[in-house]
């Protein structure tokens, strides 16, 4: 059937609370954090299995579908980070990908209207991921972060509010540290919402951590 682009308005609602994790980010079973992250209320999930202890292979295929059913169970976006071949082959609702990835042009070409999401440091970034095609931007990192260990430096709400600052409205997504301490910070700064690994997956409930982040944003979001 005909599918067309998703409007900005509805990615925004998406945005707002932006759970992302690989088997590598939790000591727990990822499919019980995940459906505790979705009884908390998060708004979008991305499947990120990279870096040490990442599974590959079939293994991340597995692991990919089963997760990807606990979010169409509940209604929630599943985005692959990436990995645009996994993405395609168990027909996911999006994918993420970073500067050292695939040209984004070339990815929009290969994935049709699914949601493209770009990661971007720099103004310069934001314009050229714009101009390819990509549906929302992740922007940071906003504050240190041991998730990543090749993250860039971070650059608190500098560049979203640089972009706010030159009318470009797409929807954007901070990431990098991000906890209910420091959530609304981000919000202020002019991003739809917060993405997030460590805050959710290494949290004693993820359930109780991702309903404790929701709290905090949704008065600043409603002020934006
Ligand atoms: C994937 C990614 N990109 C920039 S920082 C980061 C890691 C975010 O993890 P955490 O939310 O645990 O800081
Ligand atoms: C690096 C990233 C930046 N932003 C988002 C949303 N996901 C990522 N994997
Ligand atoms: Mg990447």
């Amino acid at each position: 059937m005909l599918e067309m682009r998703i409007p900005s308005h509805q990615l925004r609602d998406l945005l707002k609370l932006y759970f992302i994790m690989g088997s590598q980010n939790t000591d727990k079973d990822p499919r019980f954090v995940l459906e505790e992250a979705i009884q908390g209320g998060i708004t979008l999930f991305q499947f990120r299995e990279k870096g040490e202890g990442a599974k590959t292979g079939g293994e991340k295929e597995e692991l990919a579908r089963s997760l990807m059913q606990l979010c169409r169970n509940h209604g929630i976006p599943f985005i692959v980070n990436d990995d645009i071949d996994l993405a395609i082959a168990i027909d996911a609702d999006g994918v993420h990908v970073g500067q050292d990835d695939e040209d984004v042009a070339a990815v929009r070409e290969r994935i049709g209207d699914k949601i493209l999401g770009v990661s971007a440091h720099t103004l310069k970034e934001v314009e050229e991921a714009i101009e390819d095609g990509a549906d929302y931007l992740g922007i940071g990192p906003i504050f240190p972060t041991g998730t990543k260990p090749d993250a860039k430096k971070p650059q608190g709400d500098t560049l979203i509010r640089a972009v706010r600052k030159e009318k470009i409205d797409i929807p954007i997504v901070g990431i990098g540290g991000i906890t209910a301490e420091n959530a609304s910070f981000v919000i202020q700064s002019g991003a739809d919402g917060i993405s997030l690994i460590s805050a959710i997956s290494q949290a004693a409930s993820p359930k109780e951590s991702s309903k404790q982040l929701l709290e905090r944003i949704m008065v600043p979001l409603a002020q934006n």
